[in-house]
Formats: C-alpha cells, structure tokens, sequence
C-alpha cells in the first residue's frame, strides 16, 4: 500500500559534528515522502516525483510545518510517570523516598498495562515514536510493557530491571531469578514484532558482582539484545561505587569488568565521567543517553558533550521521566541547549535535532531501521507545526532561514506543536490530535 505526504521535509544523513554542516542533513522546501508498506519508498521535489505518482493516489498536503523522522528517547522510565515532579531530593534520597516505594505497584500486571498505555499515548503526542524503557524489577512490568506497545505497533525496547542489592526486600530480585525472568521475556519478546528487549541492571550500587557476571553471560549469550544502565549521575553515587566495588578502577570499569559493555549498551546520563572512561566507551561503541531535564532537575550535574563527541561516543536524548520532568523532545532539547550554555559550549539547532532522531538510532544501533528518510526505513514520523501557538506564530515570522526554524521550536516548542505522529506511515490519534 502507497501513501504518500507533502510539506517541508527535513532529515539527517550525517552528524553535522563531523561532516560539513550541508552534507549532514536534507532540507526539501516542498517534498513528497513516498511510503510502501510502512517503509520509507522515496523522499525528493514534490515538483519531481508528482509527475511520476500512479492516477488516484491521494497526497496528504502537510503545510506551515516540518515533517521530520520521529524522536528517539534514549532513556526513560515508564513505571516513573505518576511520579513525576517529586519535589527535593537528589538521586540517592530520591530514589529511596519516591522511586523505590512507588514502583512495588508493577507487579500488578494489569496496573502496568494502564501506566504503558497512558505513557505510551504521552510518547506519541510528544512526537516520540521509539523509546529505550526501563521496566521495574517484576517482570510484569514488562510483559504489561509489551503488550501495549504491541498492540500500537511501536518499535520499543524495554527491561526488567535487575537488583539484588541496597533495595528494599520487595524490589529485590536475585542474581539467579534476575537471570531467569530475563531470559524467559527475551524468549518471549525480543524481535517479536518491533519489539526489542534490553538487559537492565538498575545501576552498579543494586547489582552485586555476581548479578552483573550473570547479565554479561545473558548478553553473550543474545548478541543481539541491549544493555541498559546508569552511569556517574550523582557524586554521592560516584562516591559510594567506588566503596561497594574497591577493586574496580571507577564507575564504568565495575560494568567493563563485567562484559557490558558494547554497541548495543546505552548508559544513562555520563555526567561525571573521566576522560579514559570516555574514551573506553567510543572503542567498545558504547553510547550514553543525555538526559539535560533530568540532570537538572535532580542537581546532578552539566554533562560533558564535548567530551563525548571527542572520544566518539554515540549520544542520544533521553527525557528520563520520572527524573526527568517533560515527555516532549522538543522541551528536552531546550534544556540541552541551556545546558550547554551553562558550561559555556554552543549546541547548535542541527546538532539538537540530530540527537534527537538520527543520532538516537545511532546510540541504539539502529541506523537504517528508523531516524531517517533513507530507503528502507520504517516510516514513523512527524508533523511539526509552526503555527501552533500564538508566541511561536509570531516568532516564526522572524525567522530568516532553517537553523532559526529549528531553533525556534526547541526553544519554544512541545507537545502542542506536534500536529501528527505517524507508525509505519499511518497516523495515530494523539490526545492532542482528538483535542485540536
Ligand atoms: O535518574 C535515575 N533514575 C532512576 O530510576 C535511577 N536508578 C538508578 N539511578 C537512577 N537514576
Ligand atoms: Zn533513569
């Protein structure tokens, strides 16, 4: 089946880091984004490929917007939504007087089922189309997951989480039961569909050496599953590493001694991390998940982009709800800007908008699959309307070229500029589609 859209089109083939800035992205004043079965057929000059169109197809005209890829999030805990805005505390405080205590909830499948849906709606209204999600430590968590993400056709990945220490009892698994009920939702799951699953241990503080040995053998032993994880977020949890694993030379060598590391291994935050565990991350392709509102909101620190395109390492944004305090990219990414501010390096709107869908593909090892228009890919993608509130109108009226376009929206944009989200090329209802 065709479908085919029309409108201002935009997509990255590179990151403008590393290339030159023309060569990194696709701009088409008026594009046709061709679509068969669900994959990207052809984008180019609606003025070229209109001509070309069978007789009847119909054309969906998106006009005064942005069709781009849809947004990537590389980090975000799905059992955190109804905790979201939890006021005070930083990261270990915080996890122990409202992460802990609320996530006991999703041994209840079917109260998972009603969180996934809720925030799986959220995602989609916000222009999020993949997400790497942290289910809790009960694998109903992720069955409940699934099964909705499932039903909507999404490409998601997700874990069950791992801990087996420093938890309280009724979040604490074993390093034997941990191993098993991931194996058994990787049976299950992993590639059902557009499903994917990834090994989650919460972080090196819950995880004893033995449950950290037993997911690196998990993960060998399904190559082509994730490894999902946290990493030097918080100096009292820097500090506190260093005392559970004194035989460790830091933070990432407790994972790296473990075999988690690698191209399919996404770590969480990266604030605070030394320039060798940089470096260790670019050789093993390892990627890290920035995670600015989160960062913030938690007092955790201003991370380090520079340092992480000097060693290469792949970077996505991650919004990090229930830390995180947005669903929508295109508010994460103004705080990524200010973020950057603060240490006095410039994002540029390019760069922003690379993270968030090309390079998101990237740090989850699925170039080509989504993240852009090329051939092949899966066409979930976005409507961004320019006109959608009255300071952004006028705003936009000023604009002189693209990069002030795209500045404009991450600056003043969230989920009310998103006009349509579309999987597999057809478009879903949002709650904010059924409202406007
Ligand atoms: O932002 C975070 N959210 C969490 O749930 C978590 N667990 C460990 N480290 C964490 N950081
Ligand atoms: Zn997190």
């Amino acid at each position: 089946m065709i479908k085919v859209y029309r409108g201002e089109l935009l997509h990255f083939l590179a990151d403008p880091a590393k290339v030159a800035l023309q060569e990194s992205y696709q701009h088409i004043e008026d594009g046709l984004l061709i679509i068969k079965d669900g994959l990207v057929e052809q984008v180019g000059e609606a003025s070229e490929l209109l001509p070309l169109l069978d007789d009847g197809i119909e054309v969906i005209h998106y006009e005064n917007g942005l069709m781009m890829p849809g947004f990537i999030d590389t980090h975000v805990h799905y059992p955190q939504t109804e905790m979201i805005a939890s006021y005070g505390e930083q990261l270990l405080e915080w996890l122990q007087n409202y992460t802990f205590p609320f996530e006991r909830q999703f041994s209840d499948l079917e109260h998972g089922k009603k969180i996934a849906e809720f925030f799986l709606t959220q995602l989609l209204d916000a222009g999020t189309t993949t997400a790497l999600v942290f289910g809790t430590v009960h694998k109903e968590s992720v069955e409940a997951f699934f099964t909705i993400a499932q039903q909507k056709k999404l490409r998601m990945i997700c874990g069950k989480v791992l801990m087996d220490q420093n938890c309280p009892d009724y979040l604490s698994d074993t390093a034997q039961t941990g191993y098993e009920d991931s194996k058994a939702l990787i049976e299950k799951w992993h590639k059902t569909d557009r499903l994917q699953y990834a090994i989650t241990p919460r972080f090196a503080p819950t995880c004893s050496t033995e449950q950290l040995n037993k997911a690196g053998q998990l993960l060998a032993e399904n190559p082509s599953v994730y490894l999902h994880t946290h990493i030097s977020e918080n100096t009292n949890e820097i500090a506190w590493v260093s005392e559970l694993f004194p035989d460790s030379k830091g933070y990432l060598d407790v994972y790296d001694q473990s075999n988690l590391l690698g191209r399919r291994s996404v770590f969480a935050h990266g604030v605070h991390l030394h320039d060798h565990e940089c470096k260790r991350l670019g050789e093993t392709e390892s990627s890290i998940a920035f995670c600015p509102s989160s960062n913030l909101f938690l007092g955790s620190g201003l991370f380090n982009l520079k340092q992480a395109q000097k060693y290469d390492v792949n970077v996505g944004y991650g919004t990090d709800i229930g830390a995180g305090t947005t669903f929508s990219m295109l508010s994460t990414l103004n705080e990524g800007y200010k973020t950057q501010q603060l240490r006095a390096e410039k994002l540029s709107p390019f760069q922003s908008f690379y993270l968030a869908t090309l390079g998101g593909a990237r740090a989850l090892d699925l170039e080509g699959t989504i993240g852009n228009f090329t051939k092949g890919a899966e066409a979930d993608f976005i409507f961004l309307d320019y006109h959608a509130t009255p300071l952004m109108d006028r705003r936009m009226h000023h604009c002189k070229d693209l990069s002030e376009k795209l500045f404009t929206l991450s600056m003043l944009g969230d989920e009310r500029h998103v006009k349509a989200t579309h999987i597999m090329g057809e478009r879903v209802q949002t709650a904010i589609a059924v409202t406007t």
